[in-house]
C-alpha cells in the first residue's frame, strides 16, 4: 500500500499559504495520490467550534494554547490519523509549529509547558480511548512498558528510531516574511480576525518563533522566501516539494 503523507503549511498570517496549497494539492493529484487538505485550528466540526472561539474572543494565554491542542488531538483521532492509515497525502494549513510561534513566541508562553502538551496529544499511537478498538498492541517491549506506566516519552520526530515517537508532519513549508509586508497585503485582502489584529512587534516575535523551531527540528523545515513574487514563491513551493518526494522516495 502507498504510504501516507503528512505535510505542513507555516508562517505569519498573510505570508501566502493559503494561495499556495492548492497548487501543492494539484500536483499530489496529477500524481494519481488522494488529497486530504486541511487547517488548524479546525479540520473536524468540533475543531472548528474552537476555531471559532480562539479566532474570536479574547482569553488567558494557557487557555488559548489548550484549546489549540484539544482541536488538535481531534483533528488528529478524527481526520489526519485515518488519512495517513490510508495512504493519503494529509496536506495542513498549520499545525503544532504555529502553536509554538504564535502562543510560544508570540504570547511569550512557555516553551517548555507547549512541549510537554506536544508529547501528550501527539504521541503515537494516536487513538480515540473511548474507541472499541483503541489501544492496539504495542510494537516493542519498549512501548508496552511505556504504555502500562503512562509514559509520555521524550523523544521527538524520530522516523527511524521506532516507538517512541511523536507524530510531526514529515516536510514543513514555512513562507518566511517580513511582518510588514505581510501587513501590507493584508490590509486590502480581509477583514482581520484576533490574531491578524496584532501589531507588526507581535508578529517579528511569532516569525523568531517558527525560527527558534526551524532550528530545534532543521530536517523537516523547508524555508521560503515569501516576499517574493507569487510565481517565484509558487515555483519554490513546488520545486521543494517534489524534491522532497525524491529524497522520501530514495
Ligand atoms: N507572493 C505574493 N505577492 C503579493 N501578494 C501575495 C503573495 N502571496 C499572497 N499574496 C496575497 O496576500 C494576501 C494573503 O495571502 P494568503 O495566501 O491568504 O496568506 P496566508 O494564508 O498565509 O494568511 C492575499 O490577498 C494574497 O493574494
Ligand atoms: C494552528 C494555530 C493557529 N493560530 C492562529 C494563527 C492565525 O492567526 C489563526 C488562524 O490561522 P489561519 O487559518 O492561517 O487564518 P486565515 O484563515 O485567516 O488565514 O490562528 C495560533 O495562534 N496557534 C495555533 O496553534
Amino acid at each position: 500500500m502507498t504510504r501516507g503523507l503528512f505535510i505542513s503549511f507555516e508562517g505569519i498570517d498573510g505570508a501566502g499559504k493559503s494561495t499556495h496549497i492548492d497548487r501543492v494539492a494539484q500536483l499530489f493529484r496529477q500524481a494519481g495520490r488522494t488529497v486530504v487538505l486541511t487547517r488548524e485550528p479546525g479540520g473536524t466540526p468540533l475543531s472548528e467550534k474552537l476555531r471559532e472561539l480562539v479566532l474570536h474572543e479574547p482569553m488567558d494565554a494557557l487557555t488559548e494554547a489548550l484549546l489549540m491542542f484539544a482541536a488538535r488531538r481531534e483533528h488528529l483521532v478524527q481526520v489526519i490519523e485515518p488519512a495517513l492509515a490510508r495512504g493519503d497525502v494529509v496536506l495542513c494549513d498549520r499545525f503544532t509549529d504555529a502553536t509554538f510561534a504564535y502562543q510560544g513566541g508570540g504570547r511569550g508562553f512557555d516553551w517548555q509547558v507547549l512541549a510537554q502538551l506536544e508529547r501528550m496529544v501527539q504521541q503515537l499511537p494516536i487513538t480515540d480511548p473511548t474507541a472499541a478498538h483503541a489501544l492496539p498492541a504495542a510494537h516493542t517491549p519498549q512501548a508496552a512498558h511505556a504504555q502500562q506506566a503512562g509514559h509520555i516519552p521524550q523523544a521527538c520526530h524520530t522516523r527511524e528510531g521506532g516507538y517512541p515517537s511523536l507524530r510531526q508532519p514529515e516536510l514543513t513549508v514555512w513562507f518566511d516574511l517580513d511582518p510588514q509586508i505581510a501587513a501590507q497585503r493584508l490590509a486590502s485582502a480581509r477583514v482581520p480576525d484576533k490574531f491578524e489584529s496584532q501589531p507588526a512587534a507581535f508578529f517579528a516575535a511569532v516569525r523568531a518563533g517558527y525560527a527558534k523551531r526551524q532550528a530545534e527540528m532543521p530536517d523537516r523545515f523547508a524555508r521560503i522566501d515569501a516576499a517574493q513574487s507569487m510565481d517565484a514563491v509558487g515555483m519554490d513551493v513546488s520545486l521543494v516539494v517534489t524534491e522532497w518526494l525524491k529524497r522520501a522516495a530514495a
